[in-house]
C-alpha cells in the first residue's frame, strides 16, 4: 500500500532554536535511513498532504486493531512512544508585547489560527493523554489542535480538584470513555511567575532598565526578575512535574501532549536536551509550533517540528508513527 523510498536524513547543526521553519532533525537521526511511506490521500493508500479533519469516521486505534484474520496479526503494542510539546498560540498580551508571567489571558484570533495549523500538522501523531497549565491560552491551544486530530477523540478536562467534581464529572460509558483523551490541566506547568514584570511593556521595560539586563531576566537561568521566578526556579516546578507525572505515562507507552508556556517549556527542554545552563540562553520557542519527542528506553529523541501531516522524517525513524498513520488513512472513509 505505501511505496517504501529511502533516503539519509538531512541533519542541520544542532541548534537550540525551536521556531517551527526549520524543522530540525536529531543528530543522532544522522545516519538513520528514512523510510518514507510515500505520499497518499485517505483511503486510495497514497497519504495526502490534507488532513481530513472534519471528518466524520471514527478510528480504532491501530494497537487495539483487531487480527486482519488472514494469518495477519494485531500490531503489537508500541516500545516508543510520542512527546509533543507546544507553546500556546499568540495570547491578546503577546500580541500588546506585554510581560504575560501567571496573568490567565486568551489566545488572539491569530493565536487560534496557529493552534488549529498545529493542529493540522500532528493530526496523524498518536495522542492519548494531554497535560497543560492552569492556564486559558495552553488549554484553549490543546483542544483547537485536537479538533483536527484524525483520531476524533473527544479531550476532555479531568476535575480532580475535589471528591465532588470528580464525582460530579465522572463518565459512566466504557465506550465513551474509549473515545475520549484525558486532558490534565497543572498549575505546575504554568509560565514562570513574571514578577514585578507582568502587564509591563517589554520593549518600554528594556529601554528603562537597559536591553541587558533585561534579556537576563527574560532568558538566563538563574537570574529571576523582580520578585519572579528565575527559569531554575520554574524548572524545579516545571521538570518535577514532568518526571512525576508526564513520564510514567510515557513509560506505560501512552502518547502524550504537552500544551504550555515559552519558559515552562524551555525548562522541560533544558531537561531533554540536556543544555546547560549557556545553552538556554539561546533557546527560543515560537508560539503555536509543535515539538515532537521519541521516548524509547528511558530515552528522549529529539524529533524535529513536524511541518506537515504527512512529513516522512516525523515517520521514518519510528515505524509504530508510520504504521499508526497509514492505519488511520485506511480506517478513515
Ligand atoms: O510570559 C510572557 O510574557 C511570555 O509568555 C514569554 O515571555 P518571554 O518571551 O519574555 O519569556
Amino acid at each position: 500500500m505505501a511505496a517504501a523510498t529511502s533516503h539519509n536524513a538531512i541533519v542541520s547543526t544542532q541548534s537550540h532554536r525551536w521556531n517551527g521553519k526549520n524543522s530540525r532533525l536529531d543528530r543522532r537521526a544522522a545516519n538513520v535511513r528514512l523510510v518514507s511511506v510515500g505520499s497518499c490521500c485517505p483511503g486510495s493508500g497514497k497519504l495526502g498532504l490534507v488532513c481530513a479533519s472534519g471528518s466524520k469516521s471514527s478510528v480504532i486505534d491501530p494497537v487495539h486493531l483487531p487480527s486482519n484474520g488472514k494469518g495477519g496479526h494485531s500490531p503489537k503494542k508500541s516500545s516508543e512512544s510520542s512527546l509533543i510539546l507546544i507553546r500556546h498560540g499568540e495570547s491578546m498580551w503577546n500580541e500588546k508585547n506585554l510581560f504575560t508571567g501567571c496573568v490567565d489571558v486568551p489566545l488572539t484570533p491569530k493565536g487560534v489560527e496557529e493552534a488549529i495549523e498545529a493542529g493540522k500538522r500532528i493530526c496523524n501523531i498518536p495522542i492519548d493523554v494531554i497535560f497543560t497549565s492552569a492556564m486559558i491560552r495552553s488549554q484553549m491551544t490543546a483542544m483547537l489542535a485536537m479538533m483536527q486530530h484524525r483520531r476524533k477523540k473527544v479531550p476532555i478536562i479531568t476535575h480532580k480538584e475535589s471528591e465532588q467534581a470528580q464525582s460530579w464529572s465522572k463518565i459512566y460509558s466504557e465506550d465513551t470513555k474509549e473515545q475520549s483523551i484525558p486532558v490534565i490541566t497543572a498549575w505546575q506547568l504554568n509560565e514562570r511567575m513574571y514578577g514585578e514584570l507582568q502587564g509591563l511593556n517589554k520593549q518600554e521595560t528594556a529601554d528603562r532598565f537597559g536591553k541587558e539586563q533585561v534579556h537576563e531576566w527574560r532568558r538566563s537561568y538563574d537570574t529571576p526578575p523582580p520578585n519572579g521566578e528565575s527559569l531554575e526556579m520554574c524548572a524545579d516546578r516545571a521538570v518535577s512535574y514532568f518526571k512525576d507525572q508526564v513520564v510514567p505515562h510515557l513509560t506505560a507507552g501512552k502518547h502524550v501532549m504537552v500544551a504550555a508556556h515559552a519558559n515552562s517549556l524551555r525548562s522541560i527542554i533544558m531537561h531533554l536536551d540536556k543544555l546547560t545552563s549557556q545553552e538556554v540562553i539561546s533557546l527560543e520557542l515560537s508560539t503555536g509550533i509543535p515539538m515532537l519527542y521519541i521516548f524509547k528506553e528511558g530515552e528522549f529523541i529529539r524529533r524535529g517540528s513536524p511541518v506537515g501531516p504527512s512529513e516522512a522524517s516525523v515517520y521514518a525513524y519510528t515505524r509504530n508513527l508510520a504504521t499508526y498513520r497509514d492505519t488511520l488513512d485506511s480506517m478513515v472513509q
